[in-house]
């Protein structure tokens, strides 16, 4: 009888997505040799606080705070980095590839602005690197764009990225829960990131947006090149309004493919509450994608947490697994092989949502109208909200205009003396 194959791996990091993983490749120990035709074992795991990991694996002595344990045992294929950041994870993978180890992650952040460096020096050292993980949790998103949809012209993606700031903002409409408790709660779910920042910030879905529009415009799109803007000013007040206006907030990532050159941006924004994005709550995630011979496409899914990520985690690992056994690694690179611009945010066009006070007296209307029509953004609908006092709240809906034609307005608007304040401006979907 042939030898039973066993690939060995190891990992970096045992925190939320290291111990969901741990628990799934338990899970598949039975399926493994049937499904693939090798078992799978995690041989190494680093961490920093070693009693802590201790308590979760069945034998403590796989956990080491030596990274050498690793990236020198020639019986460890696979490593799977889990711990995130930048450093040490980026030397740390690249010392694994040159190493002759395949790579597999969940770190968007090291994806989203060194995928090409890393996707280099995979393709030198002919091995696997794969990151299903790292756009949108457990959707199976990169591996669709790559190879199921590659015989398309992608030229359109829009989607909610962010299972935080989607639960976040699920609460607070829907249960009326303050902003900070919310989060907490997110925190608690393990959804967030070690640094919340980034996702209220809205830099976590940007990180997304850059590597599903490098995917799928066949162009590199760098986190550095997305607009962010998170949903930290976003109000109960404007959520209010929203329902009021039978919309819905939700962060969003935009990325296009246009002639001008690639546009990508996340911010929050108001959609009709019958829009399917509208209906996607809590942690889960949902990408439209639209290309020339599938047309439209849909995908959802938990965008966030320890068991989807790690289904997305592990299919890579088994895909890597398939590739040692037929002597096929590096198969699928990089697939950035043109190089489009970068649109300028200021010329990208959006219709926006404008809250503000301004002085409750004849003139003060017309005057802001003015603001606006001197400044190339055509009004749709301006409405009193509410009078107190001195002030009266007013609600504008734009046209679609250029953005760097609404930020002119804007400044003008939020110099003049008979504008309290403004109180919150978001996009219309
Ligand atoms: N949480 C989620 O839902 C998702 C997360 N991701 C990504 O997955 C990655 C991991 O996230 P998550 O599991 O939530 O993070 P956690 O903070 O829960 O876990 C991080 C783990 O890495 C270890 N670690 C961190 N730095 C080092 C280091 N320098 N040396 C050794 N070990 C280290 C930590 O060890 P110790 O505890 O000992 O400090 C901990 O075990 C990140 O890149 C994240 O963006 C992707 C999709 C979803
Ligand atoms: N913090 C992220 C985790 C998954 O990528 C999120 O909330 O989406």
């Amino acid at each position: 009888m042939a030898e039973e194959r066993v690939i060995k791996i190891g990992m970096l990091g045992l925190g939320t997505v290291g111990t969901g993983v741990y628990k799934v490749l338990k899970s598949q120990q039975e399926e493994m040799l049937p499904k693939l035709g090798a078992r799978v074992e995690l041989k190494k795991i680093l961490v920093r606080n070693v009693e802590k990991a201790a308590a979760k694996v069945d034998d403590p002595s796989i956990v080491t705070m030596n990274f050498e344990d690793i990236a020198n045992d020639p019986e460890i294929e696979i490593v799977v980095e889990v711990m995130g950041g930048k450093q040490p994870a980026m030397n740390y993978i690249l010392a694994c590839l040159d190493a002759g180890k395949n790579v597999v992650t969940a770190n968007k952040d090291l994806v989203a602005s060194e995928g090409k460096k890393i996707l280099a020096a995979a393709k030198r050292n002919g091995k696997d690197f794969l990151y299903e993980a790292s756009v949108a949790g457990g959707i199976p998103i990169i591996r669709p764009v790559k190879q199921c949809l590659a015989a398309n012209h992608i030229t359109e993606l829009m989607g909610i990225f962010n299972g935080t700031t989607n639960f976040i903002l699920t609460k607070m409409s829907q249960e009326g829960m303050e902003f900070g408790d919310a989060l907490r709660l997110a925190q608690d779910m393990g959804y967030a990131e070690a640094d919340p920042t980034a996702d209220v910030e809205g830099l976590d879905a940007g990180r997304k947006v850059a590597i599903l529009a490098s995917a799928a415009f066949n162009s590199r799109v760098t986190f550095e090149d997305v607009y962010t803007e998170g949903i930290t000013k976003i109000t109960a007040t404007d959520i209010q309004y929203a329902k009021e206006m039978g919309c819905t907030i939700k962060l969003l990532g935009v990325a296009k493919d246009t002639p001008e050159g690639i546009e990508a941006r996340v911010h929050p924004m108001l959609i009709d509450s019958n829009h399917p994005l509208a209906t996607v709550n809590d942690s889960y995630n949902a990408v439209f994608l639209t290309g020339d011979a599938v047309q439209d496409t849909m995908f959802y899914g938990r965008g966030a947490g320890e068991l989807p990520t790690a289904s997305a985690v592990v299919g890579d690992i088994f895909d890597v697994v398939r590739n040692i056994l037929w002597n096929c690694c590096g198969r699928i690179g990089c697939t950035c092989y043109r190089e489009c611009p970068i649109k300028r945010v200021g010329e990208i066009k959006s219709k926006y949502f404008v809250r503000m006070q301004i002085e409750n007296r004849y003139g003060t209307l017309a005057s802001v109208a003015s603001v606006f029509g001197n400044n190339k953004v055509s009004i749709a609908q301006m409405l009193q909200k509410r009078v107190n006092g001195k002030y009266a709240e007013i609600v504008v809906i734009t046209d679609e205009v250029k953005e760097r034609h609404f930020e002119d307005a804007m400044q003008i608007l939020g110099g003049m003396s008979m504008i309290q304040e403004i109180s919150s401006t978001i996009r219309v979907y």
